[in-house]
């Protein structure tokens, strides 16, 4: 294959992936001249352009060296390495990415007891990830027939041609309307930016660390909040120890309040509801949780 000296990205074109991985790539500083609906983005600023495919031939496309990267979900990364037999380009996960989050999930008759994997021996189980499944029966030693469905895999033990699933699961609301119940978990899924496990020794290498050290910050940036909150002395060592993970917080004086202090602290991801509750119960109030917007430590 011809070198080439620009770096080529695949991505989904159209699909949950799509909008986020966009994004992404832009908050990396990354602009694309041609419409999303075309197969081929043409990078603006640097050297980076995109090729638009079904999610399924991510892999493929990085093993055989027609793109530098992708974004892809870790359950079709997997599936690609259980199933590209010996000798193909090792691929791996060089980032999580935060979104497209779901698992790869074993799901049975809402009726049916499921107790442990050893339950399945001898059944039917449906699946687009006949590879992903197969390795995990076969660590588990269960004997199985695997069935490989295309999709709409819930449909398959109400027509009677499976006894279980293995499909993916987000809000489980699929698994409900197909009176089916999420039974164990394969995989916890998220998309990923995948590449082959050495990068290439010229230009696009370079470029590849580039778009890592900006995807580092980006992403750090993203999930970062900012927890401002009004606590008295007394309360602070309990409120304190409530904080999610993070560097240390810092105490500022409150005007005309000796007893109070304000605490603002650098929180590593989401701060929840509930953990705001429990917070303010440790004596907090005036809380405000920021997102933050750029960071330079
Ligand atoms: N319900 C969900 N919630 C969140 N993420 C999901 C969900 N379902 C799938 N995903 C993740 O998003 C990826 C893309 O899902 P999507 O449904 O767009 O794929 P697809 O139908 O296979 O698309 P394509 O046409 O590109 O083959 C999945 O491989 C998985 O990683
Ligand atoms: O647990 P839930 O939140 O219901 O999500 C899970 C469903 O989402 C995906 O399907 P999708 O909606 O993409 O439909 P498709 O597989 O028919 O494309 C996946 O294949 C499951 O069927
Ligand atoms: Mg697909």
């Amino acid at each position: 294959m011809k070198p080439r000296d620009r770096l080529r990205i695949a991505m989904q074109k159209s699909g949950r992936l799509t909008e986020p991985a966009l994004d992404l790539l832009n908050r990396c500083g990354l602009t694309f001249r041609q419409s999303r609906d075309k197969l081929f983005c043409f990078g603006e600023g640097e050297p980076v352009d995109l090729l638009l495919v079904r999610d399924d031939d991510i892999p493929g496309l990085i093993a055989q060296g027609v793109c530098d990267l992708g974004i892809v979900g870790r359950n079709v990364l997997h599936e690609f390495q259980g199933t590209a037999g010996e000798g193909a380009t090792a691929l791996t996960e060089w980032r999580p990415l935060g979104f497209g989050r779901c698992r790869l999930s074993i799901a049975v008759p809402q009726e049916r007891d499921y107790r442990e994997p050893a339950d399945l021996a001898s059944q039917r189980i449906a699946t687009s990830y006949p590879g992903l499944l197969n390795a995990w029966l076969r660590e588990k030693q269960v004997a199985a027939t695997v069935i490989t469905l295309a999709g709409s895999v819930e449909i398959a033990p109400r027509l009677g041609t499976a006894d279980a699933i293995c499909d993916l699961v987000q809000s489980g609301g699929t698994l409900v309307a197909n009176q089916l119940r999420e039974a164990d978990v394969l995989l916890q899924s998220e998309a990923v930016l995948a590449g082959p496990q050495t990068l290439p020794a010229d230009e696009r290498g370079d470029m590849i660390e580039l778009l890592l050290k900006r995807l580092d910050g980006v992403i750090q940036v993203r999930e970062s909040r900012l927890l401002l909150l009004q606590t008295s002395r007394t309360s602070l060592d309990a409120v304190t120890r409530l904080l999610p993970g993070g560097p240390q917080p810092t105490l500022l004086p409150v005007a005309g309040q000796p007893d109070q202090l304000m605490l603002q602290a650098l929180c590593a991801g989401e701060v929840s509801w509930r953990q705001l509750e429990e917070i303010k119960k440790a004596g907090a109030r005036e809380m405000f949780v920021l997102p933050v917007e750029k960071m330079l430590a």
